[in-house]
């Protein structure tokens, strides 16, 4: 049905829907509490691909990546500290600034993520060369 304004529909549940009249299709109100689309919890969209999260579900998934974001990062300062000391190891008894096998091998553990994989190794390597270059 087309109409000229938004139009209430029935409410299906405690919610109130409206109607535009831009190609009919029911859209989600507006959370009162933010810009987030808030769907009370039901999957309305026509393709039914949308995987509606609550302000709780985010926080709490916010709260994962700030942990993991705090592991990465220690594991990074990690890394360069273990491959500094075997550079300078290597350097101090003669032997080469970098070591190309084993960079191949970091670049291919990283392949699976595509070009950014491959940017994500090179910074790895060259963090871990410090002052080497
Ligand atoms: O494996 C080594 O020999 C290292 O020095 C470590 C490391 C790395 O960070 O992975 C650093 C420099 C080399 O060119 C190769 C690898």
């Amino acid at each position: 049905m087309r109409t000229k304004g938004p139009q209430i529909t029935e409410p299906m549940s405690a919610r109130v829907e409206f109607k535009f009249s831009t190609g009919g299709n029911t859209r989600r109100s507006r959370s009162l509490r933010g810009t987030e689309w808030d769907n009370h919890g039901m999957n309305t969209d026509p393709a039914g691909t949308d995987d509606p999260l609550s302000e709780a579900q985010i926080q709490e998934l916010r709260l994962e990546i700030d942990r993991l974001d705090a592991e990465i990062l220690d594991a990074i300062v990690r890394r360069s500290e273990i491959s500094k000391r075997i550079g300078r190891t290597r350097m101090q008894s003669g032997g080469t600034k970098l070591v190309h096998t084993r960079e191949l091998k970091v670049y291919e553990r990283f392949s699976s993520l595509g070009q950014e994989g491959q940017t994500l190794a090179g910074m790895l390597l060259r963090l871990g060369r410090g002052r080497l270059g």
